[in-house]
């Protein structure tokens, strides 16, 4: 019979070893597995929670074994890994449990050998937690302190230090630890937010309300959303309320045309559908055509019928054949970006950016940018949406379109909208998750000289 700990040891394997994406890893054990329930949850915990804290776990292992963490046999490193992280993280696994579970898990996994250095490790962590603070020693250098404390690259802290110095980094790392919110987006044209939160209630499925967006509901634990009152029925979508600040920026009118740039799975063309009130025509367009089909699944969830996919590189003007330059009114590009915003979502994320990745994606971001200005007619509207907080990619991005077209403006929305509060001196949206309790984005608004 496997328990939670193999199958969360059988995927970490898969990820180290083939370079597997942590939910596809997971997927792929726990199918083979007989677990149920709150093993299953256990399973899910320890494997997103080992990927996401691998630098904390490995500076316990560099102090207290007698080969620092690289050196240990990749096995070996995995087991302390899932023991470590039980004690250091899980106030509901007993001390003891952890640490016998753990000699366990190394005789399933053939370390027979090796589980008196297992059960050595762990009891000699366990032994300096029942002592005042954390008993992790932690480097001088206050980048390397904080990267190794909260486990992130360096890189990832510095660029956070450098920007909004070392207390806010440090807000930051801490933030994005934390596990993510569920939000929901109300369809105004088929429910409301009392309405969904009172059906959610009758299922004893809390929520709140988000201040100052109109369609967010925040769920105090969900389960399946599938199984949620309303998903079939169109009542609503999951998204995060920093994502439902960009088609309010946007400000889409009834019977308008408008262009989504990068629109798969479309999050944002329904919500924009969904503030035109289903009058006029939203384009989405994605070069991926199997993400693309999404947004078809969800504008039909939605019952929204003024959205029309188009399927290509946005860059390529055939793209949009159906269409006239310079005749669109509003247009918005969601760049693909590093998605520094969204770290807490994505337990690997972090590991799997660079900054060189970052200097990449912004020379496209400044692409699909002057793309979406020739589609623009005089006096419409061009937004610029990431979800990261990289100035790369976001103040530099909208920096270079500014200088090379002159006829174009940052504008902000009327006082009214929803995302007018939320605007900086600058002209631009930048959310900080850590100040606004909501994923990070950025959002620019420019307007087209008549
Ligand atoms: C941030 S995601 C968009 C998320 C979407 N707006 C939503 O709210 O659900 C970026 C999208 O850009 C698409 N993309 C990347 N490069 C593109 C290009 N050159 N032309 C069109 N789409 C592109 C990707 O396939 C991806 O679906």
């Amino acid at each position: 019979m496997d328990t939670a700990r193999f199958v969360a040891f059988r995927a970490l394997e898969d990820i180290d070893r083939h370079g597997a994406y942590p939910d596809i890893a997971l997927d792929r054990a726990l199918r083979v597995s007989e677990l149920t329930g709150s093993d299953r949850g256990l399973t899910c915990e320890l494997v997103y929670g080992c990927v996401r804290r691998q630098r904390t776990l490995d500076a316990a292992i560099d102090w207290l074994g007698k080969l620092p963490a690289a050196k240990q046999p990749p096995d070996l490193r995995r087991v302390l890994h899932l023991g470590l992280y039980q004690l250091r993280y899980l106030d509901r696994v007993p001390g003891a449990t952890a640490v016998n579970t753990s000699v366990e898990l190394a005789k399933t996994c053939g370390l027979g050998k090796l589980s008196g250095v297992v059960n050595g490790m762990l009891r000699s962590y366990l032994r300096q937690c029942g002592k005042q603070g954390d008993p992790l020693p932690l480097p001088d250098d206050a980048i390397a302190r904080l990267g190794t404390l909260y486990s992130f690259p360096d890189w990832i802290v510095q660029l956070w230090r450098d920007q909004h110095g070392l207390e806010t980094a440090e807000r930051l790392c801490a933030w994005f630890d934390r596990p993510p919110t569920l939000d929901l987006r109300v369809n105004l044209l088929r429910s409301t937010p009392s309405g969904v939160a009172a059906a959610l209630d009758a299922r004893g499925v809390k929520s709140d309300r988000v201040p100052g967006l109109p369609q967010a509901l925040r769920l105090r634990g969900a389960g399946d959303i599938r199984l949620l009152p309303g998903f079939e029925g169109g009542w609503w979508s999951v998204q995060d309320a920093g994502a439902q600040l960009a088609a309010h920026f946007l400000d889409p009118q009834p019977e308008e045309t408008i262009v989504d740039a990068c629109a798969a799975p479309g999050g944002k063309t329904t919500h924009i559908a969904e503030l035109m009130g289903d009058r006029g025509t939203v384009w989405a367009c994605d070069r991926d055509a199997r993400r693309l089909r999404k947004v078809e699944a969800n504008a039909a969830r939605l019952r929204l019928g003024s959205i029309r996919v188009a399927t290509g590189d946005f860059r390529a003007t055939e793209t949009l054949s159906e269409i006239a330059p310079g005749s669109v009114d509003r247009v918005l590009v969601d760049a693909p970006c590093s998605g520094l915003g969204t770290l807490h979502r994505r337990a690997d994320l972090r590991w799997r950016q660079s900054p060189e990745a970052s200097v990449e994606l912004a020379a496209l971001q400044v692409e699909l940018l002057a793309a979406a200005a020739t589609w623009v007619k005089p006096g419409g509207i061009l937004v610029y949406a990431t979800c990261t907080v990289h100035p790369a990619e976001n103040d530099d991005a909208i920096a270079i379109f500014c200088e090379r077209h002159p006829h174009w403006q940052l504008q902000p929305p009327p006082d009214d909208n929803p995302a007018a509060p939320f605007i900086a001196p600058e002209g631009w949206v930048k959310i900080l998750p850590c100040d606004r309790n909501m994923d990070g984005f950025f959002l620019a608004r420019l307007q087209r000289a008549e």
